[in-house]
């Protein structure tokens, strides 16, 4: 007879007492041994269990960014921020950093951030992990050949000229705003529809556009409060419910697109057989493909995924950096002029003046060294997040099974041993000279290793064309912000970095 007995117990009573027993010992377990992780991690002071949540959870979007860099503080070292038993351990160091980029346990993104972000597209290829992962980069590899990318220059040069025909002149705006557009339909027309889009495939792009921003405007929101991080809940408020419906007719007509296409090229191999193979091919293409040459690899549903993936790294990212760009070009009339000088001598100017081509992109070294020194004080990914897997040691710390890795890519491009006085603005940092022994993982925007950017010559193509075009057009001249250097912005994260305000002023050159 046990204890429970003698004082009246039923024995299902004893059994539930004995087990809520043993699942507070294993929380408070839990808890403790969490603690013990964290607090051998320097970091912001933080309460047990709580960690630095106060701080933390239901901030503005704008101010996340600054919130968490505020409490990040600098440190070089590993340091960590928590929150609710999460561990976030920030990497910054070029050492560091170039282990995570290198160990193949830690490639994985971490639950927290993806899972929410991969609500409505989880098979594209920022979100998955493993055999996956490799497969799906293996097959869209071939889209992003440099000599595939050459071929769309044509096209970024077309949207481009388009971009500065449409631009409001000698009033301050936003560039980023239609930049969107602008890069969206640069994506679109060399990788996923036709070169000549229909007037419904327009106003279908247009609305995904619209779409993708919200969905990582609402991805941030939803990261930071708690009860909106099950997708189940968040689509039972009206906000989730208008998604959801959004996301579904969208996806339809694009399942439509690629239908189509499928015929298309099914009827192309039978044609043309090994030589239609052997072709370069589009995103879409590329995908399709494999299928319909009867192996299927990817469902209709991961290609989507992947189509939506590719729409939103390709964008957010190249508006980043040219928001940025242009906001330093209205601050540094020195920079703009080396800039100039340098597509005009390529492109010429007035009635003489062309469009820029393939050929011209390995030229423009100014422009390089320009968006390089750009792409280092703005990362236009600030901050990527991996996942712990098992317990890990890692700059002379554990990282406990189930911590998120942070590589703070900002954290990197502004580490004042690699980059003296680093919030000093200055493409000189990138000339041979003075990057000869810099560290191979001290300047990382396209990130490294297994996870690298896919697009990354399709990146820097995209955002040299539209620079370079827009340059020879336009002085970019300040707006009336009271904005006079790079110190004085304030920085926020919604999926790429972005700053409060931003406005400049385009006044034609001719
Ligand atoms: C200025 C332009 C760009 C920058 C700075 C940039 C930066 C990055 C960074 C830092 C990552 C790693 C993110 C992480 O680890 O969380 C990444 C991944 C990725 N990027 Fe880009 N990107 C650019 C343009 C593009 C373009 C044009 C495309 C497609 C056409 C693209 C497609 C991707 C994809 C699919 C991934 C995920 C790769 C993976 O997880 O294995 N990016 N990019």
């Amino acid at each position: 007879m046990t204890a429970a007995f003698h004082h009246g117990l039923s024995p299902a009573t004893a059994a539930a007492a004995l087990l809520v027993a043993v699942l507070v010992a294993r929380a408070v377990l839990a808890v403790v041994r969490f603690r013990r992780y964290e607090l051998a991690i320097p970091g912001p002071p933080s309460l047990p269990f709580f960690g630095n949540a106060f701080s933390l959870l239901f901030l503005k979007q704008e101010d996340i960014l600054g919130a968490v860099m505020a409490m990040w503080g600098q440190r070089r070292d590993l340091s960590r921020l928590s929150a609710l038993n999460m561990l976030f351990v920030f990497v910054s160091k070029p050492e560091d950093v170039a282990v995570v980029m290198k160990r193949k346990d830690l490639q994985d993104k971490s639950h927290f951030y993806y899972h929410i972000l991969a609500d409505f597209a989880p098979s594209g290829m920022v979100m998955i992990n493993g055999a996956m992962l490799r497969a799906h980069r293996a097959e869209a590899q071939p889209a992003f050949h440099p000599e595939v990318v050459d071929s769309f220059v044509e096209v970024f040069a077309e949207e481009a000229e388009k971009y500065v025909r449409n631009v409001e002149q000698r009033q301050e705006v936003t560039p980023s705003k239609r930049l969107f557009g602008t890069a969206a339909w640069a994506f679109c027309r060399s990788t996923v529809i036709s070169d000549t889009p229909t007037e419904e495939e327009t106003a279908v792009i247009a609305d995904l556009v619209m779409l993708i921003r919200l969905h990582l405007k609402t991805t941030n929101e939803r990261a930071f409060n708690p009860f909106l991080w099950s997708k189940w809940i968040f689509c039972m408020t009206p906000h989730g419910r208008r998604m959801q419906r959004e996301f579904s007719r969208v996806r339809a007509f694009l399942h439509q697109t690629m239908n189509d296409r499928a015929i298309q090229l099914e009827k192309l191999i039978k044609m043309e057989g090994a030589d239609f193979v052997k072709k370069r091919k589009s995103l879409l293409d590329v995908f399709l493909q494999k299928n319909a040459q009867g192996e299927v690899m990817f469902s209709r549903d991961d290609i989507l995924d992947e189509i939506i993936t590719f729409l939103t790294a390709a964008t957010e990212t190249t508006v980043s950096a040219l928001g940025f760009a242009f906001k330093m070009l209205s601050l540094r009339p020195d920079i703009q002029n080396n800039l100039y000088e340098e597509v005009v001598s390529l492109l010429g100017r007035g009635a003489t003046k062309r469009s820029i081509v393939a050929e011209d992109l390995p030229k423009l070294h100014y422009a390089e060294k320009f968006l390089k020194e750009v792409m280092r004080m703005f990362s236009p990914i600030p901050l990527g997040a991996r996942q712990v897997n098992e317990d890990t040691e890692l700059g002379g710390h554990v990282l406990p099974k189930g911590a998120n890795l942070v590589v703070n890519f900002l954290g990197l491009h502004r580490d004042p041993v690699t980059w003296p006085d680093p919030l000093r603005f200055d493409p000189e940092r990138f000339s041979p000279e003075q990057s000869q022994g810099r560290h191979p993982y001290a300047f990382m925007p396209f990130s490294g290793g297994l996870r690298s950017c896919i697009g990354y010559k399709y990146g820097w193509a995209v955002t040299k064309t539209l620079l370079a075009t827009t340059v020879r057009d336009f002085v970019v001249e300040p707006a009336d912000d009271g904005l006079t250097d790079q110190t004085q912005f304030k920085l926020f994260f919604d999926a790429s970095l972005k700053m409060v305000g931003g406005r400049v002023k385009f006044i034609p050159r001719d």
